[in-house]
């Protein structure tokens, strides 16, 4: 059997060394740590994260500001908010949650972002300095996944990782990072013909296709560490990843669980990001 990939153990731990290295900024600036948390409408699911966003930042402790807009909001009007939160000096940080509702343009508003506050690291001058191999912030469910990796004391040289997916927020970025460390990267998508034939030769498996269940242990190698980042919501309410975690599992080494994965560490990385912005605004960087 696999071993389990145990993302709420390693973001406690994250969370809990932000929490001391938080005291020691608070101490020596007299500042906290401020993030501004974002959304529009009333999606579930995007209020349940935001949720655990707001209680991650007061159990570091952070200073948080939640602005919930409703869904009629403007463009423009969610425009003026952020250019406000670029101006604010107690906001270090700022998070627009995503998926916005389709009448407002992700990419304009992630464009408005100062890239100094911009934790999601979405915003292209963030992107272009992750290309670069210099950059300030790491998206943060790619992040929370190369941190799995590290902790399970995985080295990526030379191996063969196959990422299923090509959103901007995971597949791109995490193929990058994964390149970072020295791996050979295979990215898969919707048009990829045979990704059964790809995958069962992947030493390193990130599912991002956001399809329940697609992966069986069919398309794992044997031995393969397998990093779900799907999150599916089923009729009877449960929540399963993008692989069918009891078959994959007899096949790999290590496997993360949803939930319990990957998602807890995208709270820990945003939380690591939001840190980072604090320093290099007192720092004039
Ligand atoms: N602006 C952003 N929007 C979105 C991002 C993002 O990184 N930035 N990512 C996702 C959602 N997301 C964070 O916002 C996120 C997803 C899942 C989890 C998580 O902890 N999941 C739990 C299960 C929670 C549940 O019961 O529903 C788990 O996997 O254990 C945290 C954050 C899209 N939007």
């Amino acid at each position: 059997m696999a071993k389990i990939l145990d993302g709420k153990a390693v973001s406690q731990r994250v969370k809990n060394a932000l929490k001391d290295e938080t005291e020691k900024f608070v101490e020596k600036y007299g500042i906290k740590p401020g993030l501004a948390v974002v959304i529009v409408g009333d999606d579930p699911a995007s209020r349940v994260y935001v949720n655990s966003k707001k209680k991650a930042c007061a159990e570091i402790g952070y200073y948080s500001e939640e602005h919930a807009l409703p869904e009629s909001t403007t463009e423009g009007e969610l425009l003026s908010l952020v250019e406000k939160l670029n101006g604010d000096e107690k906001i270090h940080g700022i998070l627009v949650q995503l998926p916005l509702p389709k009448h407002i343009n992700e990419e304009k508003i992630i464009n408005a972002i100062n890239p100094k506050k911009d934790v999601d690291a979405f915003h292209p001058v963030n992107v272009g300095k992750i290309m670069i191999g210099n950059f300030d912030f790491l998206p943060c469910t790619p992040a929370g996944v190369m941190e799995l990796i590290n902790e399970a004391g995985i080295d990526l040289t030379g191996k063969n990782c196959v990422v299923v997916g090509r959103s901007n927020i995971v597949g791109k970025p995490q193929a990058m990072l994964l390149l970072h460390k020295n791996a050979t990267v295979t990215i898969c998508h919707s048009k990829t013909k045979n990704i059964k034939e790809i995958t069962k030769n992947a030493d390193v498996l990130v599912a991002a296709v956001g399809r329940a269940q697609m992966f069986d242990g069919d398309y794992i190698k044997d031995g393969a560490v397998v990093i779900d980042v799907g999150m599916n919501r089923l009729e009877n309410k449960k929540l399963v990843g993008d692989v069918d975690f009891e078959s994959a599992a007899k096949k790999a080494s290590c496997i993360t669980p949803v939930p319990g994965g990957v998602g807890p560490m995208t709270i820990a990385m945003l939380m690591k990001n939001t840190l980072t912005a604090a320093k290099n605004a007192v720092l004039g960087k």
